[in-house]
């Protein structure tokens, strides 16, 4: 479960630069839960992952997963409960290390790191089935380097890596925009897939209206470090994009200034 009680960030605070990330958010996620995030540019997305992910410490209030107080631990303290796949498919992988060390680093993830990093003959069997389920023959090729991988490939290792020892909570940070529609779409099965048959609890930022009414359970939408609607499963289901963009221009008074806004 995670929990955000009246978070804050600020940058530049009290110059004339000053930029409001994140004003007040409340925000539960409750376990199982996959909730979808939209928002004009500069809405406060990408900070809202990273208070959450612990790459930003929030001025004020509090972030708990599972009830623990986690906002003042370094991102790696809280590597063991938060898994984090990014847009860009080079960030998240070693690129000059194998897949199967790059999996093996994921799995060591949080861990006492006594208990050894090196890919042992039973972990390998691991990765090779984990590596299956992804259908590209990566499986084939553990000792490939991931630099050499393509961007889709790269994805799905990533969201394998993040995914790999069952986060408290999974961080999808527009996990698909990078890659072309054919390879986003296969990402994006992969993607709910994992995430049911884990039961993970996950916030997904997305550009894509389509895909954001499409996947979860839920659905947020932000404007100027707020969250101004949060829709639930059943209003969801029946919403439609024109729907959507419409409810924002009513609450925020402005229509959604996005420069990577996909409709579907
Ligand atoms: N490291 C930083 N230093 C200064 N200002 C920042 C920093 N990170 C974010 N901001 C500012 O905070 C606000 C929220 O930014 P954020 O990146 O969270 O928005 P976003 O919703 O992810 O936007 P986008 O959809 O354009 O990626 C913006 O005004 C941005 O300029």
């Amino acid at each position: 479960m995670l929990e955000l009680k009246q978070v804050s960030k600020l940058f530049f605070p009290g110059t004339p630069d000053e930029k409001i990330a994140l004003m007040n958010i409340d925000l539960v996620l409750q376990p199982g839960d996959f909730v979808t995030v939209i928002g004009s540019n500069g809405a406060g997305k990408s900070t809202l992952m990273n208070v959450i992910s612990g790459v930003m410490t929030p001025d004020a209030g509090e972030v708990r997963i599972d009830g623990d107080i986690v906002h003042q631990l370094p991102e790696y303290r809280r590597s063991r409960w938060v898994g984090r796949v990014f847009q860009d498919p080079m960030a998240g992988t070693a690129p000059n290390m194998t897949i199967e060390e790059n999996l093996a680093m994921a799995y060591s993830r949080g861990k006492f790191r006594g208990l050894g990093f090196g890919v042992t003959r039973a972990r390998r069997a691991l990765f090779q089935e984990q590596l299956t389920k992804l259908g590209l023959g990566l499986e084939n090729r553990p000792r490939a380097k991931v630099g050499q991988l393509s961007g889709g490939e790269r994805q799905a290792l990533s969201l394998l890596m993040a995914t790999f020892t069952k986060p408290q909570i999974l961080l999808l940070d527009e996990h698909t925009a990078a890659l072309d529609p054919a390879r986003a779409e296969s990402i994006t099965r992969l993607t709910e897939s994992i995430v049911r048959e884990m039961k993970l609890t996950t916030l997904m930022v997305t550009h894509n209206m389509e895909q954001a009414i499409r996947l979860g359970n839920r659905l947020i939408m932000m404007d100027k470090g707020r969250i101004i609607l949060d829709v639930n499963e059943q209003k969801k289901k029946d919403l439609t994009v024109e729907q959507l963009l419409r409810e924002f221009e009513q609450i925020s008074g402005h229509k959604m200034a996005d420069d990577r806004v996909v409709f579907g």
